[in-house]
């Protein structure tokens, strides 16, 4: 592969499962920015979100970034907000090819709405907040170099697929054949 590829969207939206798939399937390195900063604080995301704050995890997120794109050419899934800072989506820009997952507001909440490891969500109404962020990021995640859209009836495997293609059709180059 020529450049890294970076999946971002928002919570639920699959980065971490479907970039875990592609990479497979690439037999390229997979790195999720979240377990980065979770391996290297050695505390959860809401651990460091209750401990810390959110602006601190935002200057990790960065930092982690900037480390994995420095690194070996792979798929890099990252947190929903990661793309919101400017810094941060700048480092991205400069060094990959960026997706936007795309997805329908039901499919996330469906998706998100059983797991307590959002801290975002943690509020006396998470699915208006998870609609709220959806709306205010919506037209930033568009700044994307490519839109794909996260179906709620496909299986991982068969979004990893599709998404493959669409990344041949974007950059021809990408995807160096090997025999
Ligand atoms: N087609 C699909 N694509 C991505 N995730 C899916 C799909 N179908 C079901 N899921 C499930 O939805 C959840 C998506 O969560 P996750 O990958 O953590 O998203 P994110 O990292 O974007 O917050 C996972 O539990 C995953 O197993
Ligand atoms: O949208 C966000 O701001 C966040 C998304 C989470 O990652 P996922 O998008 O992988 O759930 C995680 O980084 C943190 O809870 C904040
Ligand atoms: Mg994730």
């Amino acid at each position: 592969m020529t450049r890294h590829v970076v999946l971002i969207g928002m919570m639920g939206a699959g980065k971490t499962a479907l970039g875990s798939e592609l990479a497979r399937r690439l037999r390229v390195p997979f790195r999720d920015s979240d377990a980065e900063i979770e391996a290297a604080a050695a505390m959860t995301i809401s651990e460091i979100f209750a401990r810390d704050g959110e602006a601190f995890f935002r200057a990790r997120e960065e930092q982690v970034i900037a480390r994995l794109l420095a690194g070996p050419v792979g798929v890099i899934s990252t947190g929903g907000g990661a793309w919101m800072r400017a810094e941060t989506r700048a480092l991205i820009e400069g060094r990959a090819l960026s997706v936007w997952l795309n997805c329908d507001p039901e499919v996330l909440w469906a998706r998100v709405r059983q797991r307590p490891t959002r801290p975002l969500l943690q509020t006396a109404d998470p699915k208006g907040t998870l609609l709220r962020l959806l709306a205010e990021r919506a037209p930033v995640y568009a700044k994307a170099d490519l839109e794909f859209l996260s179906r709620g009836h496909d299986s991982i495997e068969a979004s990893a697929g599709r998404l493959l293609a669409a990344l041949r059709r974007a950059d021809p180059d990408l995807i160096e054949e090997t025999s």
